[in-house]
This record gives C-alpha cells, sequence and structure tokens, in this order.
C-alpha cells in the first residue's frame, strides 16, 4: 500500500488507529488455549472485533518467535487473513531488524514477500547499507526507529552529536538514502513533545506512534505537535486494547476500546 492510499483510508475511516498484535499465550482468555491455534484464533476474533476503528495492525514479532514454529504459522495466518477479508488494512511488522547488507535482503525478503506485509521497523544502529535493502521494494515502508517510547530512548538516542541529538542525525541522515520516499519513523507517544522539532525536519513523512494506552502517552499531545494536514501518523495501542478483559466477550470490549479511540482520532480529524 501506497502512502497516499494509506491517507485515504484514513480519512475514509475517521481513524489513524493501529491495532498493535502481541498475542501472549499468557494473556489471552484461558478457553481459547484448547483451541488448534489459540494464537491465531485470538487474533482473528480481535480483527473481526475492531477492524471497524483502525487502518493497520502491528503483531510485534517477538510475540510470535517466543512461541516458535507454531507462531510464525499463526503469524502468517493473521496476516493472510488480513489480506484476504479487509484488504484496505495496512499490515506493519514489528520486527526492528537491521543486519549488513546482504542478510537485511533477506529480512526484506521474510517480511515484504514472504509473509507479505506492508511495513517493517528496522533499528538505524548499523547504518545506511543495513538499511537500503529494506527501502529498494516497491510499495513497501521502512520504519525507521527514531526516538523510541522506552525510557532508554535517554541512553543514547537524545545524546548531543555535533550539537544535535542522535536520533535527529538519524532523520537527516536517513533523508539522503536511496529510496527514502520509502521512508516512515517510530516516535514513542511518550516523547511527544519532541513531535515539533521533528516535524521541523521531515514535515510529511508518516510517523508510527507507539506508546499511548499501557505506556501513559497521550493521543491529544500527540496530535497537537505531531498531526499536519496529511495526517501522517499512524498511533499504536496494544495491550489496552487487546488485553482489556479476558472474558469470553473479550473481543467485543476489545472494539470498544477500539471504538474510544477512533471516536478521539475523529474529532482530531475534524480540527485539520
Ligand atoms: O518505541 C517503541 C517501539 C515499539 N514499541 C512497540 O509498540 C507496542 C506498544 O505496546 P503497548 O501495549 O501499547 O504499550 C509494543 O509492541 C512495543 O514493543 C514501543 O512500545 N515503543
Amino acid at each position: 500500500m501506497t502512502s497516499k492510499e494509506l491517507t485515504q483510508q484514513i480519512f475514509k475511516k475517521k481513524s489513524f488507529l493501529c491495532v498493535g498484535l502481541d498475542t501472549d499465550l499468557d494473556r489471552i482468555p484461558t478457553y481459547l488455549l484448547s483451541e488448534e491455534d489459540p494464537v491465531f484464533s485470538f487474533n482473528k476474533a480481535i480483527i473481526d472485533a475492531t477492524h471497524k476503528y483502525c487502518v493497520a495492525y502491528k503483531p510485534n514479532i517477538a510475540f510470535y518467535e517466543a512461541i516458535g514454529v507454531d507462531g510464525w504459522k499463526a503469524l502468517k495466518k493473521t496476516v493472510d487473513y488480513l489480506h484476504s477479508e479487509y484488504p484496505e488494512i495496512y499490515t506493519i511488522a514489528d520486527a526492528k531488524r537491521g543486519d549488513i547488507g546482504n542478510t537485511s535482503r533477506m529480512y526484506a525478503k521474510a517480511f515484504f514477500e514472504d509473509l507479505g506485509f506492508d511495513s517493517v521497523t528496522v533499528a538505524p544502529y548499523m547504518g545506511k547499507d543495513s538499511v537500503e535493502p529494506f527501502l529498494e521494494f516497491t510499495n513497501k515502508h521502512t520504519i525507521l526507529l527514531a526516538l523510541t517510547s522506552n525510557e532508554g530512548a535517554y541512553d543514547f538516542q537524545t545524546l548531543q552529536t555535533d550539537n544535535e541529538e542522535l536520533y535527529k542525525q538519524v532523520i537527516k541522515t536517513s533523508k539522503g538514502w536511496n529510496n527514502s520516499e520509502n521512508l516512515m519513523y517510530v516516535v514513542g507517544a511518550t516523547k511527544a513533545e519532541y513531535l515539533a522539532d521533528i516535524r521541523k525536519i521531515i514535515p510529511e513523512n508518516f510517523l508510527l506512534v507507539p506508546g499511548v494506552g499501557a505506556q501513559g502517552g497521550s493521543l491529544e499531545e500527540v496530535c497537537k505537535y505531531g498531526i499536519t494536514k496529511n495526517v501522517g501518523l499512524l498511533v499504536n495501542s496494544s495491550r489496552k486494547i487487546i488485553y482489556a478483559s479476558d472474558s469470553s466477550n473479550f473481543a467485543e470490549i476489545a472494539g470498544a476500546k477500539a471504538e474510544a479511540l477512533q471516536i478521539q482520532m475523529a474529532q482530531e480529524l475534524e480540527k485539520l
């Protein structure tokens, strides 16, 4: 999916919500554990109940890798289900990959070609040759970690290097890489006050903003500093939606949580 198509979906659905599928066997309703594929059953129920209120889903790959082959199968089934049942939905593999060039190319093939995701998160630490293999794919996005939502972001990302924070250098430098039009950036909702500065460097690029909900980030603050006339935001919430209840109507309750965020987002879009 192109950025333009994603923007069209955002205005159509009045939502820039991304639902995080951080599916953990220890947290899903116990009655699902007797199903043949409990992870997929949980994801399918969540997707069916929330798809009206969001434009994207973001499975965090760690949760699937942690349970081995079964996890990979459930991940593939989830992405295939999304593409077949809800082709308008944008998919993000939150994998945080990046390696020397030929290895990155294999990661890119895995997430873009084999699994068929629209985008993948990538760590910028290994530099240009580790990121460009992802950028070569047409109509696919590479979402570079810029300023992450966790406390440890202050360990390196905000350090001054050449009189400028490292995360700003990551954004500025990556803008000069081949096929940089395929870049999006991760900025944590817990760092909303940095968004005004970030928008001076990248006024148009999409930002993936995790941290609303369980991590305490504010949607209002994110919009105040980060929204553009084309929106340019995908705001993710995972645990607060998918684990809102562990009862038999967990999906319905997840749907209500997603709808509440969508209503807030519609109000923000009205202001544009
Ligand atoms: O800076 C980052 C980058 C990625 N994440 C991921 O997003 C979700 C957030 O989950 P919540 O339950 O809504 O807190 C999760 O998959 C993280 O690994 C992030 O939080 N911050």
